[in-house]
């Protein structure tokens, strides 16, 4: 090639074409990363294509100045992946393709800046300089990532180019090196001449110094116990030797050292799965496998919406679809909305597939996940599982992908740019590889329902639970509603607890069975509030009042869950001096006081957010409850997934956290979170019981539930949406607004809104831009504006990149950002 098109990660969408240096033109491929020149900076991109003929390029063309790849970063595939990302998601190519590769790898260039003068007056009293200068006095030089990180804020590159052009800084830009790359250790083994056992023995008399002949024997015993290629750090340990010893027996060329990359595995302090549980399909499974399989075999592209019940056995028939896939030499993609909280399926599947299995996770290192990615590329793993992001996992020849809990909010990506839904970059990427692709849940989203019945997915349905040895399918829970408006009349409501929920949990501990308690807010209070004059904490950067939470001494500080800010509580009330404050409401932390109270002499967990900081957090509290722990409690993290068979009791202490937030899908996922944590009751032998508690007994949301009425819940939710057009009869697209000043805020939600009017066809629907419903976090104004389109997405997308496009750039630290199917309004 003598010239390339490159993908730069700069949000535009266009290629740059770059010449090819002669002694480069053999080592650079399709999907290589190069280094280029770009303006001033130097940018790490991927070759997309051959570029056109030299001669026929009317620029002053420039040169890349490294390839820094041997094999492709990224494939074909994963070029038209990212490609149809970009398009549909609205955003840059090189953004897209910046998520298919594990950060660290580019090499960046750092700025180190140094302040040279006494700066004047009005750059001391700038907004943004101000605090930059400040920070620098009396520091010897610092990188510009060192300082926005002192700052909290960022400092715009410009701004230092000005700063430096009068002189007042002095900026040295170096090139770093990319951050990851793979490991390697020092290995030592005998010579070629000396492997023999014998050989070992000779040399030891030959020798003089004791420390060699500690060396020799020492290798010779590794060699006996089936490492012949020993660490050399654990060798010399073993020897007591040093580096100069061993250097002189490699100058007599007895033994040599060997180069080899190690792999980092976040497995390795995983507990060991176990043996792989050899389960016949019961008929409902055996149905939805056969028609999988079929597919498999046939190597072309389906998609399928399995629906089974709780407790059915989805993931048996993943597994049984996954062997047929690795039997023929494919690949296969597991998603999971987040490892930490599906533990059992993850364990399931590396009990089946051991060591070909990739587990991707957000608690993993820099180098970890390079190594996992490194591996799949390489064809050297075959399985890949994780969270949203695994969908864009490097493996070539895919025959399936799996999204478990296919419905699960957390599989879109928020922040930043691409805002892809890993679901339906799942369907796309099966299609591009003549793949199937299995969406499997308890409570399907809307628009998965919709797709199945339009023809464009085929629907599978489990109605029943895994049937035990006699052949009798466990049933469901019984639910049962608690009206806290009735008991509270009848003063019968003391605590967080109502009676009926008290009296179920202490006949559970009695009879050793165990109890999952649901309570959707952590913290010990989400508000503390003045009783006299009514004032509460506000958050100083974001627009929300702050949770009161315990410490661990168990006093009480402030929090902001927005900000993650922490602030002491007060003794008073900062506004009228009164001693009268009152915490109101209630968190998982307050739950979990009470029920020690009342049931001393029950071990109680609690699984949140703030309980689950440290890596394996999850897992050990999980642990705990296997063995044998009366109660978890917990936020959503505990509604997902789990399977344990002692679990006769589902309670939920407040069933209407969630349910009138002023967003379409509110209902939806208060009756998916109802849905899936009752799922968790009598799994097994013994019969299920579902509390909840609640002050909107009538909702249809809490009313389907309890009849365990998917289809009821669906086709009347369905209703409400055909009617308004929202998804999945409509297709929406969100705009939202952000930077440091409200009013500067609001002009451009505004001029970039009219813009956006001018370039969309008439179907196209816009709001007005109004403030989020927090309308400032992290010290950020955000306003959002809506986009429907009864008919089409394209009609969004092309309005959307014509208006990005002519809109041009928006002032440093204001930020505009494109949210296609966005989920979550708020
Ligand atoms: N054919 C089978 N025979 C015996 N046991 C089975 C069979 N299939 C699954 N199981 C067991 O039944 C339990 C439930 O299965 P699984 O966890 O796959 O259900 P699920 O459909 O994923 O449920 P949920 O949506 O509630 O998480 C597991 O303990 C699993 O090992
Ligand atoms: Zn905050």
């Amino acid at each position: 090639m003598t010239t390339v098109d490159v993908v730069l990660p700069v949000p535009v969408d266009q290629t740059y074409t770059y010449g090819v240096p002669t002694e480069m033109r053999d080592t650079v491929d399709i999907g290589h990363r190069v280094l280029v020149p770009f303006g001033k900076r130097r940018l790490t991109g991927v070759v997309a294509s051959e570029g056109p003929d030299p001669e026929s390029v009317d620029f002053a063309l420039k040169d890349i100045l490294d390839v820094l790849d041997e094999r492709p970063a990224c494939s074909e595939e994963m070029l038209r992946l990212t490609k149809w990302i970009a398009n549909y998601y609205v955003c840059s190519w090189g953004e897209a393709i910046k998520a298919a590769l594990p950060s660290g790898i580019n090499v960046k260039s750092t700025h180190r800046l140094r302040r040279t003068e006494e700066p004047p007056g009005q750059w001391v009293e700038h907004e943004q300089a101000g605090p930059l200068l400040a920070d620098l006095e009396g520091r010897d030089d610092t990188t510009l990532s060192a300082i926005r990180k002192r700052l909290g804020t960022t400092v715009p590159l410009g701004l230092v180019r000005r700063l430096a052009a009068e002189g007042i800084l002095e900026v040295n830009t170096q090139l770093s090196d990319a951050r990851v790359s793979a490991k390697t250790a020092t290995y030592v083994r005998f010579s070629a001449a000396f492997q023999h056992p014998s050989a070992a023995a000779d040399l030891v008399e030959q020798l003089r110094g004791s420390k060699q002949k500690a060396l020799i024997e020492a290798l010779a015993g590794f060699r006996e116990e089936g490492t012949p290629e020993p660490l050399r750090t654990d060798l010399l340990e073993r020897a007591e030797a040093s580096h100069s010893s061993l250097n002189s027996l490699v100058d007599k060329g007895m033994v040599e050292t060997v180069e080899k990359e190690v792999v980092r595995s976040p497995l390795d302090d995983l507990p060991d799965p176990g043996p792989a549980p050899d389960h016949t399909l019961h008929p409902s499974q055996q149905e939805a496998y056969d028609a999988v399989a079929r597919a498999v075999e046939d190597q072309s592209y389906q998609t399928f919406l399995l629906h089974g019940i709780t407790g059915s056995g989805k993931t048996e028939v993943y597994i049984a679809a996954l062997k047929d896939v690795l039997a023929q030499g494919r690949t296969g993609i597991i998603l999971v909305p987040e490892i930490a909280l599906t533990p059992q399926t993850v364990q399931r599947f590396r009990s089946h597939f051991g060591d070909t299995i990739a587990v991707l996770h957000s608690q993993m290192s820099m180098g970890e996940r390079f190594d996992a990615w490194r591996q799949l590329r390489d064809g050297e793993l075959s399985i890949a599982i994780g969270p949203r992001s695994a969908v864009l996992a490097p493996m070539d020849n895919l025959g399936l992908i799996v999204v478990d809990e296919e419905h699960e909010s957390s599989y879109k990506q928020f922040d930043p740019a691409p805002r892809y839904h890993a679901r339906d970059v799942a369907v796309m990427r099966a299609y591009l590889n003549d793949a199937v692709c299995v969406l499997g849940s308890a409570t399907p989203s809307l628009e998965s329902v919709m797709n199945a019945e339009w023809g464009k997915y085929t629907r599978l349905n489990m109605p029943e639970r895994v049937p035990d040895s006699s052949g009798t399918s466990a049933e469901l829970p019984n639910v049962e509603i608690v009206d806290l408006t009735l008991q509270k009349r009848k003063h019968q409501l003391e605590g967080a607890l109502s009676e009926p929920l008290r009296a179920a949990i202490r006949a559970r501990i009695d009879r050793g069975e165990q109890t999952i308690l649901l309570q959707n807010r952590r913290g010990f209070a989400p508000v503390i509030e003045c009783c006299d004059c009514g004032w509460a904490p506000l958050c100083r950067d974001c627009s929300v009042t702050m949770t009161v939470h315990k410490t661990r001494s168990g006093g009480r500080m402030l929090q902001c869950h927005y900000c993650g800010r922490t602030e002491p509580t007060m003794r008073a009330c900062p506004s009228c001096n009164s001693q009268d404050l009152h915490q109101i409401g209630t968190g998982t932390q307050r739950v979990e006081d009470e029920l020690n109270d009342v049931f001393p002499d029950a071990e109680v967990l609690r699984m949140d957010r703030d309980s689950t900081r440290k890596k394996h957090g999850h897992h050990k509290i999980l642990s705990q409850f296997r063995n044998g722990a009366d109660i978890l409690l917990g936020t959503q993290m505990i509604a997902k997934g789990l399977d344990f068979s002692r679990v006769t009791l589902v309670g939920v202490v407040d069933a209407d956290v969630g349910l009138l937030l002023p967003d379409f899908r509110a209902e939806e996922r208060t009756f998916q979170l109802l849905t899936q944590v009752a799922g968790r009751a009598g799994r097994a032998d013994l019969r299920g019981e579902v509390i909840l508690q609640t002050r909107n007994p009538e909702h249809k949301a809490l009313q389907f539930a309890l009849d365990h009425d998917f289809d009821g819940f669906a086709a009347s939710e369905l209703e409400d949406r055909k009617i308004l057009s929202y998804p999945p009869f409509g297709h929406l697209a969100t705009v939202e607004f952000r930077g440091p000043k409200e009013a500067r805020v609001e002009r451009l939600a505004e001029n970039w809104t009219k813009a956006l009017r001018k370039h969309s066809a008439s179907d196209v629907l816009i709001g007005d831009p109004s403030p989020a419903s927090v309308k400032r976090v992290k010290k950020q104004f955000r306003y959002r504006t809506v986009l429907k389109s009864r008919q089409s997405q394209k009609h969004l997308q092309s309005a959307l990149r014509r208006t990005e496009q002519s809109f041009g750039s928006v002032p440093n630290g204001y930020h505009v950002s494109i949210d296609v199917d966005a989920v979550g309004l708020l």
